[in-house]
């Protein structure tokens, strides 16, 4: 028995870094960069010692962001702190990872169906929904901008032994509970209690003096026995260290929180563990509840588990009418939840799955749980990619389990001992054999197509090209064939057989295959001077192959029904086009570039004179982080609005005319906007004033939230930068229609079709350049248009690549004009197949969203390789920190 092919691809057994590549695609789009770049190894940490990060300034760096606009973590009508834990909505991304091939799914099911014990009752869903407290502030682009403060954000694991403990010893930092534990063994929870003891007296006892054990982690380690080689602790002097925090050249990753004080201000275990617990308790009595929710209430109940059940019990939070692709509520963010509260080590980790899973066989869940080597969180991304597709339609449904896992199991084992262990379960002593099984990482340079359909990356390091290895898994041939024929179609340059050597180096994974090829053609059209005559854009699901149509406006009103069905085809399909002909005349735009060019050149002084004011108005630097990196875009920006820019106007002696300048462009944009939303209107069967009146309100009445952004990206000269940093990270636009001004040559804006409803994070794999032209309007579909006609219109994720090669890395400038919808404006589609919300309401909710993303991307943080983080991740800058 085998599982059914998702869209045609073929179906592998996931190789052994699942789960940093799960983590990435928790948060971020597939880029080679982040999914194929082989790493390079850690010299600066010493050799036998092992790093561990658990706890981060990024974490804190995420939560500093959230907390810009009243959302989420406050406390109703309260000040109280943020420091729960996030949840975030599952990344939609269907095509990321295909469903394991259970390779030793039993022939029939019987034993299982004899089993009878029932998990909890899973009712059918009664979706949440999410009313987060109300917005101030919002980038209108998706992301949130930094405010210069910070709180503690802890993203945890907990797990039963360790919550138990941690109850016991409610003074001790977790990282100890789980050193010690990790010492003993998981099972001797008497010597990990005798331990702890110890601990506690030698800290109470050292509390008089200057620090405790778990101050240091040094002493720590001299004071406890040589198991403790594996301090997580890095010894290297060149490595980065707590102790200064504040040196330029040392990134500023807390590596340990045993080296932070433990109290106050430490993270106790009461904290630590309180708000993964009580998730769970809560998705115990809640089990329709989407997780992101119940995190939602439960910090905003200071993780008070009884008060959030009465909260939600006498608030009602359950609304029935909101519709969601995932039937059985508990699958949909279970990938995400479990990613942020892996299972600790004395959990079974099938059950657990299966608790999130009800609706699924627990003999496929094992299967799915042995391909991924035990790692739950990426267990549960694979069954949900399966359980989304499969409630599109397009597989068939998997029976109940219903049933008891540890009966099944025990059944299971029997018949193992039976069968001479065919069936042989996974367990944590099989981890090792099976990672010595795992295919070898692939490169394709020692192909024959050696140097031009190699994937991105580099060489393999030397780490990861010592372990033993495995013949690779034979990919089913027939389905490795057809993907090399869609390829070839949309690759006509490309021999088959070179496809086939990318689409092997990855795994067979269509979509990777994909960003590799349109990669290499990229930087061939790029050697041949050709780069940007062809703009491809493929949809990543159906692999059709797409592309930006230019929408010329002239004769506007005598072609009006031609360009009206041209804006619809092209906001339909890819959501981006630009504009040619629209009447804004060159000079006109050449001036506001100008305008924009005389602010951003003033020091920093000056335009901190109208910096951001929490209302989307103002002046900022650094500081937009996108949810999809966790990076703050490199770039500086100052957003105008028709309203409330009271003292937020650059004055005269700084830019001449500044006010008078800028609001002449605004109602220039402004005015060819609404042709444009007039034509979506009428297109989508509304009246033809709805977007109009919907966002125009230039004289301040109605609560009106129209942008103006200057966009400056920094020069780039002289610098590089890690994989994670960029012009602008991924993002979608909250808003009704963008348009954006570029000029010549200044180019980096990538576009990545795709998502199938507003409220997924899905991004599909392929980036297709737009060209850069100052005489087009590039205009994107926002979010709120993708609500306001139930997703008929397309919002497109889309980014600003930092310069690569040869491209100029002089300073980029770029104007963008957001229609946003009024605060108090209703949204909903013809078909309502979304609830009504209002304009402010659909801001909140936006804004929630990202800050659970940015949990996931915290997350990943905390997964991947301290040397990785230190380098990606860019921290709060200078100039805000020491507002802080
Ligand atoms: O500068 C660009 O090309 C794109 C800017 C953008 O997407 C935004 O600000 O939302
Ligand atoms: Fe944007």
């Amino acid at each position: 028995m085998s599982l059914p092919d998702i869209n045609g691809h073929s179906i592998q057994v996931l190789p052994k870094d699942a789960p940093k590549d799960f983590a990435a695609l928790l948060s971020s789009p597939p880029r080679p960069a982040m999914t194929l770049r082989q790493q390079p190894p850690s010299p600066k940490l010493p050799s036998g010692v092992e790093t561990e990060v658990t706890d981060y300034v990024t974490a804190k760096h995420f939560d500093s962001a959230y907390n810009d606009d009243g959302g989420v973590l406050t406390k109703p009508g309260g000040k109280g702190k943020g420091k729960a834990l996030i949840d975030t909505p599952i990344d939609d991304t269907p095509d990321e990872y295909e469903p394991v091939e259970y390779a030793r799914l039993p022939d029939d099911d019987s034993d299982e169906e004899e089993l009878h014990d029932r998990l909890p009752a899973h009712s059918p869903t009664s979706p949440v929904l999410l009313t987060p407290a109300s917005p101030s502030v919002n980038g209108s682009s998706g992301g949130a901008f930094i405010q210069p403060r910070q709180q503690q954000l802890h993203v945890k694991t907990t797990s039963a032994t360790l919550s138990d403990l941690a109850t016991m010893f409610p003074e001790t930092p977790v990282t100890a509970i789980e050193d010690v534990l990790r010492r003993v063994g998981e099972s001797h929870r008497e010597e990990a209690v005798d331990a702890l003891i110890k601990l506690e007296r030698e800290r109470q006892g050292s509390s008089s003096t200057a620090k405790s054990p778990f101050d240091d982690p040094d002493k720590s380690n001299a004071a406890s026995s040589s198991s403790r080689a594996n301090a997580r602790q890095p010894a290297s002097p060149t490595s980065p260290t707590p102790s200064s925090p504040s040196s330029p050249s040392s990134p500023r990753v807390r590596f340990h929180e045993s080296t932070q004080p433990t109290s106050p201000g430490g993270i106790t275990a009461a904290s630590y563990n309180s708000a993964a617990k009580g998730i769970r308790i809560l998705a115990g009595k809640f089990p329709d509840m989407d997780r992101a929710a119940l995190a939602t209430v439960l910090a905003s109940y200071d993780n008070n588990v009884e008060e959030a059940e009465k909260a939600i019990r006498e608030e009602k939070m359950v609304d029935a009418t909101r519709p969601r692709i995932s039937e059985d509520g508990a699958s949909q963010n279970a990938a995400v939840y479990l990613a942020m509260n892996p299972p600790g080590p004395q959990e079974d980790g099938l059950a657990v799955l299966s608790s999130f899973f009800p609706n699924i066989k627990v003999s496929w869940l094992e299967g799915v749980l042995d391909s991924t080597y035990g790692n739950v969180p990426a267990a549960a991304q694979l069954v949900s990619v399966y359980e989304e597709e499969r409630l599109r339609g397009s597989l068939p449904r998997h029976g109940q389990n219903g049933k008891n896992v540890s009966a099944y199991l025990a059944n299971r084992e029997k018949k193992d001992k039976k069968e001479g262990s065919k069936w042989k379960l996974w367990k944590k002593d099989d981890k090792a054999a099976k990672r010595a099984s795992v295919p070898p990482p692939f490169t394709s340079r020692n192909d024959s197509d050696k140097g031009k359909y190699a994937p991105l990356g580099g060489a393999p390091s030397p780490s990861q090209a010592s372990p033993p290895q495995a013949p690779p898994i034979p990919p089913n041939p027939e389905v490795r064939a057809q993907a090399i024929e869609n390829l070839s179609a949309m690759f006509p340059d490309a021999s088959s057989d070179s496809i086939g050597v990318v689409l092997d180096s990855v795994n067979g994974r269509v979509d990777q295959a994909l960003e590799i090829l349109l990669r290499n053609q990229t930087e061939e059209e790029q050697r041949q001077g050709t780069y940007g005559s062809s703009v491809y854009l493929f949809d990543n699901v159906s692999s059709r192959v797409m592309s930006i149509p230019t929408i010329s406006l002239h004769d506007f009103e005598a072609r009006r029904q031609v360009i009206l069905a041209e804006l619809m085809s092209a906001a339909t399909d890819v959501g981006f086009f630009t504009l040619s002909n629209h009447g804004i005349s060159q000079q006109d735009i050449a001036a506001a570039f100008e305008l924009s060019r005389a602010f951003f050149a003033l020091d920093d002084e000056v335009k901190a004179k109208t910096a951001l004011n929490g209302k989307n108005a103002g002046w900022e630097k650094n500081t937009q982080v996108r949810p999809s990196t966790g990076t703050a875009d490199q770039k500086e920006s100052m957003q105008l609005q028709f309203a409330r820019m009271e003292g937020l106007w650059p004055a005269d002696e700084d830019v001449d005319g500044f006010q008078a300048r800028a609001t002449k462009f605004m109602h220039q944009v402004q005015e060819l906007s609404v042709r444009v939303m007039e034509c979506f209107a009428e297109g989508l069967g509304l009246s033809l004033d709805t977007f109009t009146v919907g966002t125009v309100d230039t004289e301040g009445a109605g609560d009106p939230q129209n942008v103006l952004r200057l966009l400056h990206y920094h020069s780039v000269e002289g610098k590089s930068f890690g994989p994670n940093f960029w012009r602008a990270g991924a993002h979608a636009d909250f808003d009704i229609l963008t348009m954006l001004f570029q000029r010549d040559g200044e180019g980096g804006l990538e576009v990545c079709p795709g998502r199938v409803v507003v409220d997924d994070y899905g991004m599909g794999a392929a980036w297709l350049p737009v060209e850069a032209r100052s005489d087009r309007i590039v205009c994107n579909i926002g979010d709120q248009l993708m609500r306001w006609s139930d997703d008929r219109l397309k919002s497109t994720y889309h980014r600003v690549r930092l310069p690569v090669g040869d491209e100029p890395r002089g300073d980029r400038y770029s104007i963008a004009f957001f229609n946003q919808a009024r605060g108090g404006v209703i949204i909903q589609g013809p078909g309502k197949k979304y609830p009504a919300i209002t304009g402010a309401q659909f801001i909140a909710d936006a804004l929630a969203r990202n800050r659970m993303q940015s949990a996931a991307v915290a997350e990943r943080a905390r997964l991947v390789d301290a040397e990785q983080v230190a380098t990606e991740v860019h921290f709060v800058p200078a100039h805000l920190k020491a507002a802080a």
